[in-house]
């Protein structure tokens, strides 16, 4: 059953300080810089990390219709270009066919006109074979292979269970062909602290595996410490990037507490300690090439969150480009934002940039506190919250 929960203290985000803002150091992006507002103007973004389910929820979240203007830039497929498309489904897309029919599935969903390019992923499983890898490959339509451990997150429960005995000779194959594998690390031993769960999983997991296969490429997803920080910095550059989310750049651990449970605020990785926000938002406004845009963004059906085992994941499509694009302004790096959205993800999956233009216009709108459909609803991270950084086509 739904509690009757209001969520009162959403306002939980790290501080505002516009004094922070650069504006020499980031003359390439800015396209005006009129009094009613700056305006800057990016090759339109890519979403490397992307949860668009399936059925009545995909509907909601590719072509949500009826509104008209800015509302409408909710929806993924107006603001990315592409997307890499989680495999997380019921059952899961652990086979090549099932990714092509998939993609069909989003293609039918988007709006009318759309360019989006769903970039399909596999699910990997114990018993995930080579041959299935190449044809992956062959398909044309899959780019990589998703890693959760069994039982790490929301329908994970077919995943891997011993990457070591069970995968390595899937693993070599997909080097062979230049497919990343994309990590959802955290170890799922009930005895780890929670919050420790991606610390273990780097020491356990990830540095043997890459002893083991230097040529695998590697994306850690959705990373959240500063210890993935030190990792991805310590090997090679090209070989293992890692995606980054709008909610583990702007929130830590106390908005999940904050003025009572904030559901919304739930997501695995969970949020972190207030260093480790520090250190990943250090890293991706630095200007690194290993870091990209990825936003996770997960929908839930209201009631799934709003219960007394509310399920992982923050639905932050709507907003994603408004916070990133604080978070670099509050660092005085506006002028590295671009190459996050845009440039570094496509390089290091070896596809070409987007040739099309957005705009992301430094004005006030107000987060929907909740976006209807029709069985239900989805609240987005921040909801009726006030933004800045209005994202547009033109
Ligand atoms: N991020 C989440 O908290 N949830 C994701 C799964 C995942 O990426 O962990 C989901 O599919 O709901």
């Amino acid at each position: 059953m739904p509690t009757s929960c209001s969520f009162p203290c959403q306002r939980s985000w790290i501080s505002y300080h516009p004094s922070s803002i650069n504006l020499r150091s980031h003359r390439f992006v800015v396209a005006s810089s009129a009094a009613a507002g700056m305006e800057l103007s990016l090759t339109r973004p890519d979403d490397w990390h992307l949860h668009l389910r399936e059925g009545e929820l995909l509907h909601a979240v590719a072509s949500h219709s009826g509104d008209f203007g800015w509302r409408r830039w909710w929806c993924s497929a107006r603001q990315f270009g592409r997307a890499i498309v989680m495999p997380n489904l019921k059952p899961p897309i652990t086979t090549t066919e099932a990714a092509v029919a998939y993609r069909q599935s989003i293609l039918k969903a988007l709006p009318e006109g759309s360019v989006f390019d769903p970039l399909m992923t596999l699910y990997l499983t114990d018993n995930t074979s080579p041959e299935e890898i190449k044809l992956a490959r062959q398909s044309g339509v899959v780019f990589a292979v998703k890693l959760y451990p069994a039982g790490a997150t929301t329908n994970s429960q077919d995943g891997v269970t011993d990457i070591f005995g069970k995968c390595i000779p899937v693993l070599e194959e997909m080097a062979k062909h230049n497919m990343p594998l994309l990590v959802h690390g955290e170890v799922t031993d009930p005895s780890v602290d929670i919050f420790d769960r991606e610390k273990v999983f780097i020491e356990t997991i990830l540095e043997p595996l890459l002893k083991k296969l230097p040529h695998l490429k590697i994306v850690m997803e959705h990373i959240t410490t500063m210890e993935a920080v030190k990792f991805i910095e310590s090997c090679s550059e090209g070989s293992v990037a890692a995606t980054v989310t709008p909610q583990h750049l702007i929130l830590n651990r106390n908005s999940l507490f904050q003025g009572g449970l904030q559901p919304h605020n739930y997501c695995l990785p969970v949020l972190k300690r207030e260093i480790h926000r520090e250190a990943i938002v250090s890293a991706v406004t630095s200007g690194s090439n290993r870091y990209f845009l990825g936003t996770d963004s997960a929908p839930h059906e209201r009631r799934r969150k709003e219960c007394t085992c509310g399920c992982a994941g923050i639905y932050n499509a709507p907003v994603a480009l408004s916070l990133y694009a604080k978070v670099f302004e509050q660092a005085g790096s506006l002028d590295k934002l671009e190459a996050f959205t845009s440039f570094n993800g496509p390089d290091f999956y070896g596809l070409p940039r987007n040739t099309s233009k957005i705009k992301l216009r430094k004005s006030s709108w107000k987060v929907p506190v909740s976006y209807p459909y029709e069985h239900g609803e989805i609240v987005p991270m921040f909801a009726g919250e006030t933004l800045e950084w209005l994202p547009s086509n033109n």
